[in-house]
């Protein structure tokens, strides 16, 4: 029977709260497929802060170096926000885990499942095009990591600092993944930059002509990011890979998203050039529905998935997940985020989603 070790880190608001869900659903692909995982759980984020006195603690740090994969919630909140930035959980904890074990690989797919157009908010035509976008996000450098960033001065002639930057080697190995998964899909790359103001797009431009000619079967186009963010609502089909650096990534993923129905149904794969990966929602810790049971776990459940998948080479469970999840959608297991005005019944519950998905996993065995 094989056996993978994974560090779970729940955080904040409702990541303890889907967090369950994604460990029922391992629980049932472990009877299923004859897999042992071993999982031990690490405070992490506001929750870590409270308890233990900082976001990222060394026993927190120390079980994901020992593990295979991590798994990730969400962390974050209003009680934190009004740390110094460093101190914050987004910085201390979820930015220094990303950076510690050179995470610079963000996969963030989001598909509109046929069947399933209507929950997306883009009108029906849009919706029902095709869309399956992957937003390939640089997740190490650019404008999140680059120094100096700084406050300084007083008064009027007080200022504030972020750099952008990016080396040729940074830009060149995430354009590479972009390659790469566009390779497996439909051979489309569209590079998301602002090369028409920024000096680190152009680089970012020149670099991925580069890295092009090493994949001739795929197509690279150029898109600015203010243009994308209107093309993606506009005709959302055009696109298959989307290449994107941190802060342009940032963005795009959440549209990307919502484009499906809900920031609770987008799963991310954050991978190192070594295979090892942190997994997790690309949405946060949702203060405003934490506490209440509602919250959607289908992206942390898919986050599971994509473990599975890239981490332990376990596509055959992977795949048992993701069917179960577009069945329960497509049986209407909706939580309330998800549910069109006026849909009559009750909207499931955090813990209606998760069984259903369990459920479907284990019938497909009987
Ligand atoms: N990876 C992370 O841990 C992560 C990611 C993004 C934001 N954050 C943090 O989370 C906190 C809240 O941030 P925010 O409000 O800007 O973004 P958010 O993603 O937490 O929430 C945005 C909106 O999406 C909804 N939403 C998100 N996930 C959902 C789910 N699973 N089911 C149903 N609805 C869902 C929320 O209810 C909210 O209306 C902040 O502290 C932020 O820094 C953490
Ligand atoms: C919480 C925050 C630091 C994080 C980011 O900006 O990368 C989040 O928004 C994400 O998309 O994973
Ligand atoms: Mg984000």
């Amino acid at each position: 029977m094989t056996t993978y070790n994974i560090a779970v880190l729940a955080g904040d608001g409702i990541g303890p709260e889907v967090m369950a869900e994604a460990n029922k659903v391992l629980d049932a692909i472990a009877s299923r497929f004859s897999l042992t995982f071993n999982r031990n759980e690490y405070a992490v984020g506001g929750f870590a802060i409270d308890t233990q006195g900082e976001a990222l603690p060394p026993a927190t740090l120390a079980g994901c170096e020992a593990a295979d994969a991590i798994l990730f919630g969400s962390i974050g909140g209003p009680k934190w926000d009004t740390l110094p930035l460093e101190k914050r959980p987004e910085r201390a904890a979820l930015l220094t885990l990303r950076s510690h074990f050179d995470l610079f690989s963000n996969l963030r797919p989001a598909k509109i499942y046929p069947g399933l157009e209507a929950l997306s908010p883009l009108r029906a035509d849009i919706a029902a095009s095709g869309v399956d976008v992957l937003v390939v996000r640089e997740l190490t450098s650019g404008i999140y990591f680059g120094q100096p960033k700084g406050r300084e001065g007083e008064g009027d002639d007080e200022f504030a600092y972020d750099t952008m930057r990016y080396t040729r080697a940074e830009i060149e190995r995430i354009a590479r993944s972009a390659f790469e998964a566009a390779s497996r899909r439909n051979n489309k790359v569209t590079s998301v930059d602002k090369a028409n103001v920024l000096v680190t797009s152009r680089l970012w431009r020149e670099v991925t002509e580069e890295v092009a000619k090493d994949y001739p079967q795929v197509t690279l186009e150029h898109i600015y990011i203010d243009n994308a963010t209107m093309q993606v609502m506009k005709n959302p089909a055009q696109f298959d890979v989307m290449l994107c650096s941190n802060l342009f990534g940032d963005i795009i993923s959440d549209e990307c998203a919502m484009m499906t129905g809900s920031m609770g149904l987008l799963a991310s794969a954050s991978m190192n050039s070594a295979g090892f990966g942190l997994y997790e929602p690309a949405g946060g810790s949702a203060p405003d529905i934490a506490g209440q049971g509602i919250a959607n776990p289908i992206a942390q459940i898919l986050s599971a998935a994509m473990m599975l998948r890239f981490s332990f080479d376990e596509a055959e469970a992977a795949d048992a997940i993701e069917r179960a999840v577009v069945a329960t959608l497509e049986a209407k297991i909706l939580t309330a985020e998800l549910r069109m005005p006026g849909a009559t019944g009750q909207a499931a519950t955090t813990q209606n989603v998760g069984d259903a998905v369990v459920n479907h996993i284990l019938s497909e065995q009987n």
